[in-house]
């Protein structure tokens, strides 16, 4: 039997064109050496497929880390099913990290075009103001692109060094802005420090509600954790006859927003900030979005076009989040329902805050209404 000594060339998995003039001039003659050819190169496809798997790059679809859908659901409030589930999983928990104390992971984000930049506008708070809404809405904006987890650089792992930080951001191209959130710097002594030395030009956002309702909805959080938690008002009081507040109680200390806010205009001017109504981020979405494009001098591009009323969800939607052509409202953890409070407890809170918030107001020259008779009726 005489053997063909002939090799298929490198080319034939690639380009078969090219490959058939090369086969001709090398015509092996039988007809069996033809029908062993498709075999040959079905197996250089197959092994090329297999190696490319190995390498995790054959995952449908994967998207990206820093995936704009992250923190939402689908309109129903149903996590998505299917064989994506679990990378959807894992995306939605970096992005809901708010509660969480891992360091967010520096995946790969699978761009290559843009470059890593440190950001140049932060939402630096409050906690449970509305901030993952505002992030999700600023995300639509083409020009603005954020991590979806909370880094927690500048109070937590400010150790991990500059380099780590700038690593989790997304690439952006010329004329992107770089964004993240992390509610508790605007709590965190050092973090005005800290950020003024990045750049003293960081845009600052802080996203403000009622410090009452904000107590309660961190209540809430901490609650949905730990369901043996006691109840808010044996928290709320030092002492429950005198009725004096327990301002170390994190849930009511983060409300003292005059006194945090001093921390910050140390460092940086009155103009760095833009407040946000964590109110009318839920009754007017497009009438805050307008503000904040404004502040960081971007075309006003999300408007009332892009948001619905969801009557289920009792909340501000998006009709067609960055990344998806579905409508989607924020997961479950946003917009729940709070525990009843005495309305004693209430009141007796409501005067603590008064006069740190009429600072407040003085200092950002910003009614936010939490002291009006029409609010205090509604809440
Ligand atoms: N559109 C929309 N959908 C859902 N929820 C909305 C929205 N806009 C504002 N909010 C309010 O956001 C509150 C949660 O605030 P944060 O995202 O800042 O919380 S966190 O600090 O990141 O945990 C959350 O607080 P709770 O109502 O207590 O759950 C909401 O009231």
């Amino acid at each position: 039997m005489r053997h063909v000594s002939c090799v298929v060339p490198p080319c034939c998995g690639v380009r078969l064109m090219g490959c058939s003039r090369w086969r001709a001039a090398c015509n092996p003659g039988p007809a069996r050496a033809q029908t062993k050819l498709p075999v040959f190169l079905a197996m250089i496809f197959l092994f090329t497929y297999l190696f490319y798997c190995l390498n995790g790059h054959c995952e449908s679809s994967p998207g990206r880390v820093h995936d704009r859908r992250n923190a939402l659901q689908n309109g129903d409030g149903r996590e998505p099913r299917g064989a994506l589930g679990a990378s959807r999983l894992l995306r939605a928990r970096l992005s809901d990290s708010a509660d969480g104390d891992a360091p967010p992971k520096n995946i790969s984000t699978g761009d290559t075009f843009g470059s890593q930049k440190f950001p140049q506008a932060i939402i630096i708070g409050v906690k449970k103001g509305g901030t993952r809404a505002l992030l999700e809405f600023l995300r639509v904006h083409p020009d603005v692109r954020a991590v979806g987890s909370e880094p927690h650089f500048f109070d937590r792992f400010y150790d991990k060094g500059p380099d780590w930080y700038r690593n989790l951001m997304p690439r952006t191209l010329e004329g992107q802005i770089t964004m993240e959130k992390t509610p508790s710097y605007f709590i965190t002594k050092e973090a005005p420090r800290r950020v003024f030395s990045m750049s003293r030009h960081t845009k600052l956002i802080v996203v403000v509600r009622d410090p009452v309702t904000r107590a309660v909805s961190d209540y809430t959080q901490t609650l949905s954790k730990s369901p043996g938690l006691p109840s808010f008002q044996s928290l709320a009081f030092r002492n429950a006859t005198t009725g004096l507040i327990d301002t170390s109680w994190s849930a009511v200390r983060i409300g003292i927003y005059a006194k945090h806010l001093e921390n910050w205009l140390r460092f940086f001017p009155l103009s760095g900030l833009l407040f946000v109504s964590g109110e009318r981020l839920v009754t007017d979405p497009a009438g805050e979005m307008g503000r904040v494009q404004d502040f960081l001098g971007l075309k006003r591009v999300v408007t009332d076009k892009h948001f619905y009323f969801n009557q289920t969800k009792g909340f501000p939607c998006l009709k067609k989040p960055e990344g998806s052509s579905r409508p989607r409202c924020l997961g479950k953890s946003k917009g729940r329902p709070h525990p009843r409070i005495p309305a004693d407890t209430l009141r007796r809170l409501r005067d603590f805050y008064r006069p740190f918030n009429l600072k407040f107001y003085q200092m950002t020259g910003h009614d936010f209404g939490w002291d009006s008779a029409a609010h205090r009726q509604s809440s």
